[in-house]
């Protein structure tokens, strides 16, 4: 019985120790399958790499870029938005060559490549890059194969930056600088940054600065400054504009015979649309009257509803300033009992993009309700279930309201500012009533609804740093373009690039909207959850993009 108690026992030993040796064998096995199939497969990337490596060569060689080339995929039409330029009319007066006049020419260096003897030729020195009249920045950066074997086409914007000839003289021009409509952070930047390419890199005669927005050519109380760089050393630290601005006011016969007056060859006019559509009035009458003055637009608005441009300046900064008053309402909403909400009000007349930006960047944002999405209050879609849901889950919730949105619910005023705009109607206050309403008949404790409104504080704070950053591009690139004689244009960031664009185009579909259908919004509603009551799309409808975020 023992013997054969120690037999089993010994083939039960016989039997794991065979069994571990196969379990060991497949693992070994297994993990040299692995490894193979690991080292070959990391031998064929290597080969597809050298492959690669070799084709990019021989592709640089030839002088082509590296990559795949798409057969699929080429871009037959590019349309360029010309702009107009002043050498089409008028003689220029300068046959000089285009210098920075504020630095020294390096024309000999010592054995010490690091340290030039400066030895200045008294005419400036030489630009690094200067731009030629045929560069082009594409607009339609986004490109996929033609459907149907069509064919790609673009338009494509003149490339600003300073030119190798000048149309004017630049120790001949008499420029004004004037500000018009609704404040926005980085007028000052422009108005300095203006002065100071006009002064120290051209060598400008004079630079006036008009009071008061286009009333200032006419109003005899307001009378021109006349802007030096010592007098705008400090602006660019303060919100609003040193030089004041105002609604209303457009005068032509009076605005050219200013011009005229004080001599005036160069009128720098930053304003949004309906400042453009006057500049380009100015321009037109004065190539009507023969008159060899150029006049350029430089786009602002904190709305950012000037069309094609990346954004205008101004925008970041309210967006910035925003986040603040959300903050606000957020605490408030958060820890005032029972069912706090807080509402933010925030500028944005047609377009809703600042309250979007804002809400999409704080991440504090339960509902955002813009012009362009129309507003539904109760039922299945409703903006106040869906708040009461919201409060239910976190205690309270936060709602951004763009001053335009709700017209649907309102009904449009017939009430206009000074320039023509149409007055809004109170959509923050109508909100607040309609919540408290809905809660009190929806929930015994009620709400506690804070309203917060600092529409005029984000519009009037100073820059900030990639808005500064942006008014000095623009500011530059508006003297560059004018000193070369292009002539009723505006300058912008088109897909990161400055460019001047003709004034007409631009007015033309301003101000712009942000597209119900697009990604932006579809970025708030995963961000917010609230229900999407946007129109459906009509049979045919493209979606576009909000170049802001694509
Ligand atoms: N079509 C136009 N022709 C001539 N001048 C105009 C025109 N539209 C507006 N203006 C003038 O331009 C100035 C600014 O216009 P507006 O108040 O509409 O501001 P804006 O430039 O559109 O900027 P904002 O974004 O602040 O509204 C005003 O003096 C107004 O009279
Ligand atoms: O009260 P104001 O100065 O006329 O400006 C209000 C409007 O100006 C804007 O800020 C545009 O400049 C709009 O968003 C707003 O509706």
């Amino acid at each position: 019985m023992d013997k054969l108690k120690g037999l089993n026992t010994s083939l039960a030993v016989t039997a794991a120790v065979c069994a571990s040796t196969a379990l060991l064998t497949y693992i070994i096995c297994n993990l040299r399958s692995r490894d193979e199939e690991q080292s070959q497969r990391s031998a064929t990337a290597a080969k597809r790499a050298s492959e690669r490596t070799v084709k990019d060569k021989s592709q640089v060689q030839e002088g082509k870029p590296k990559g795949t080339l798409l057969n699929d995929l080429s871009l037959q039409e590019i349309y360029l938005w010309e702009v107009e330029h002043l050498g089409a009319h008028f003689k220029s007066e300068f046959t000089g060559m285009n210098k920075m006049k504020n630095q020294s020419a390096y024309s000999e260096y010592t054995s010490e490549p690091s340290s030039p003897v400066a030895v200045s030729t008294g005419d400036g020195s030489d630009y690094n890059k200067l731009i030629s009249n045929h560069e082009v920045i594409i607009a339609d950066i986004k490109q996929k194969p033609a459907a149907g074997g069509g064919v790609n086409r673009t338009r494509a914007y003149v490339r600003a930056g300073p030119r190798k000839h000048l149309h004017f003289n630049p120790s001949g021009v008499t420029a004004a600088i004037v500000t018009c409509g609704g404040l926005c952070p980085g007028l000052n930047n422009v108005i300095r940054e203006l002065t100071n390419t006009l002064i120290h890199l051209y060598g400008a005669k004079k630079v006036l600065g008009i009071r008061g927005g286009y009333a200032g050519f006419y109003t005899d109380a307001w009378q021109p400054i006349e802007l030096t760089p010592e007098i705008v050393n400090n602006i660019h630290h303060e919100g609003g504009t040193f030089l004041g601005s105002s609604r209303g006011g457009f005068d032509i016969d009076k605005t050219v015979a200013f011009l005229k007056k004080h001599k005036i060859n160069q009128l720098y006019v930053i304003g949004g649309d309906g400042t453009h559509r006057g500049a380009f009035r100015i321009h037109e009458e004065c190539m009507k009257l023969k008159m060899n003055v150029g006049v350029c637009g430089i786009p602002k608005t904190i709305d950012n509803d000037v069309d094609h441009i990346d954004r205008s300046f101004g925008f970041s900064s309210a967006v910035q300033a925003a986040q603040s008053a959300i903050r606000t309402a957020k605490t408030e909403a958060s820890c005032n009992l029972p069912n706090g909400i807080g509402i933010v009000k925030l500028m944005g007349r047609s377009a809703g993009f600042v309250a979007v930006h804002a809400a999409m960047s704080s991440g504090d944002v339960d509902l955002c309700l813009v012009p362009e999405i129309p507003i539904v209050l109760e039922g299945e879609k409703g903006c106040l279930p869906f708040l009461q849901r919201r409060v239910k889950e976190q205690g309270f919730a936060v709602v951004v309201v763009a001053e335009g949105a709700g017209e649907e619910l309102l009904g449009e005023s017939t009430e206009t500012d000074a320039s023509g705009n149409k007055k809004l109607p109170a959509i923050g206050e109508f909100l607040k009533s309609k919540i408290n309403e809905f809660f009190k008949k929806n929930d015994p404790q009620g709400a506690t609804v804070k309203y917060v409104d600092p529409s005029y504080i984000i519009r009037s704070c100073p820059a900030n740093a990639a808005d500064s950053l942006y008014c000095m591009q623009l500011a530059q690139n508006a003297v560059h373009g004018l000193m070369a004689g292009y002539t009723g244009f505006s300058v912008g960031l088109c897909n990161n690039r400055m460019v001047l664009l003709p004034i007409p185009y631009l007015v033309e579909t301003s101000p712009r909207h942000m597209d119900a259908h697009g990604r932006t919004w579809e970025r708030v509603l995963s961000i917010t959850r609230q229900p999407n009551t946007a129109k459906p799309m009509k049979p045919g409808e493209v979606v576009s993009y909000a170049p802001m975020l694509r």
